[in-house]
């Protein structure tokens, strides 16, 4: 979609003389004051850097992939970001820290995006927990940008398919359940970020083209669905866990699939140290379609202001 700037604006006026009043579609201008913001424009001009914050349905999470490349091809396809071609590089600020966005351009489009994410790293590998219904099995826990434990689907008895995936969820909140009854990792260098919040059903490690590796893999989203891309934080606590159990090496391309049969193409870029643990630089790459524009609102006689819950797709409230 080759739309080169979209501002949400009220159109207003005031005895006559027309103020048209931005309401959206511009990013937060840095400075303390009014008077800061104004100046910024004055002599940065209104090119702005972006940052986001990502709501699942049942927690904020720190970091998302499939989030980050929507977020930046909406903000390069409407033109709030302005799109180079060949390539726009810039910088998104999130939860978990600093994420450099590459996109690919072509004739206005954002072709596909690769983020620089987080490090990422393992707390520990095989902790065994005890699911009811599928007995003590062995669990890795890592850090993707969200909190992952990371377990082998076959130890669910299913295969990752789409038909399974009532199946998948279910034993996936189960498995969840479980691992943050017995462990509570705490991330280094912010206390703030602990507990397991989702998890990766791992499918087998593959040899792929040109001496790289695939895998598929499903990631069980809180309170009760599949994601349907391969899931970009899991993909990071994924390439993490490789890399620690010696399957994956720096530079090898790592091809994650989903359920759905979709794509994102990675690698681990280099490694690092977070507090004391031993982390992986992980680079993930997917593409992003626009798919429509909305505006939400809420009418003020709405019995159900916040919405509400029923136990059928969205299980029970705890
Ligand atoms: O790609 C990801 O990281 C996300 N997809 C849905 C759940 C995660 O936030």
């Amino acid at each position: 979609m080759a739309i080169s700037k979209m501002i949400n604006i009220v159109g207003v006026h005031a005895e006559g003389e027309v103020g048209d009043v931005i309401v959206g579609g511009v990013l937060d201008v840095p400075g303390k004051t009014m008077f800061d913001k104004m100046m910024h424009f004055w002599t940065k001009g209104d090119e702005l850097h972006a940052g986001f914050i990502i709501m699942e349905s049942e927690e904020y999470a720190p970091m998302s992939g499939s989030n980050t490349i929507c977020t930046t091809t909406a903000l390069l396809e409407t033109g709030m970001i302005k799109m180079e071609e060949p390539v726009t590089t810039f910088n998104l600020d999130t939860a978990a820290g600093l994420v450099t966005v590459t996109a690919d351009c072509k004739d206005g489009k954002c072709k596909a995006v690769a983020f620089d994410n987080v490090p990422s790293f393992v707390f520990g590998l095989d902790y065994e927990v005890d699911v009811p219904g599928l007995g003590k099995i062995p669990v890795d826990i890592a850090w993707g940008g969200m909190l992952y434990a990371l377990v082998d689907v076959s130890y669910t008895g299913l295969e990752i398919k789409p038909e399974n995936a009532a199946k998948l969820v279910e034993c996936g909140e189960r498995i969840k359940k479980a691992v943050q009854a017995k462990y509570d990792p705490i991330h280094p260098e912010n206390p703030g970020i602990h507990g397991v919040s989702i998890i990766v059903l791992t499918g087998p490690l593959e040899d792929d083209i040109d001496g790289g590796k695939k895998a598929i893999n499903t990631v069980v989203v809180s309170p009760g669905r599949l994601d349907r891309s391969p899931c970009g934080t899991g993909t990071c606590a994924r390439m993490a866990q490789l890399h620690a159990r010696g399957l994956l090496a720096e530079g090898q391309t790592f091809r994650h699939i989903s359920v759905t049969g979709t794509e994102f193409l990675c690698k681990i870029r280099g490694t690092t140290k977070v507090g004391d643990l031993p982390a992986v630089l992980p680079t993930v790459k997917g593409r992003a379609w626009i798919t429509g524009f909305q505006q939400v609102s809420l009418d003020a006689e709405d019995p159900f202001p916040v919405g509400y819950r029923v136990g059928d797709m969205w299980h029970t409230p705890s």
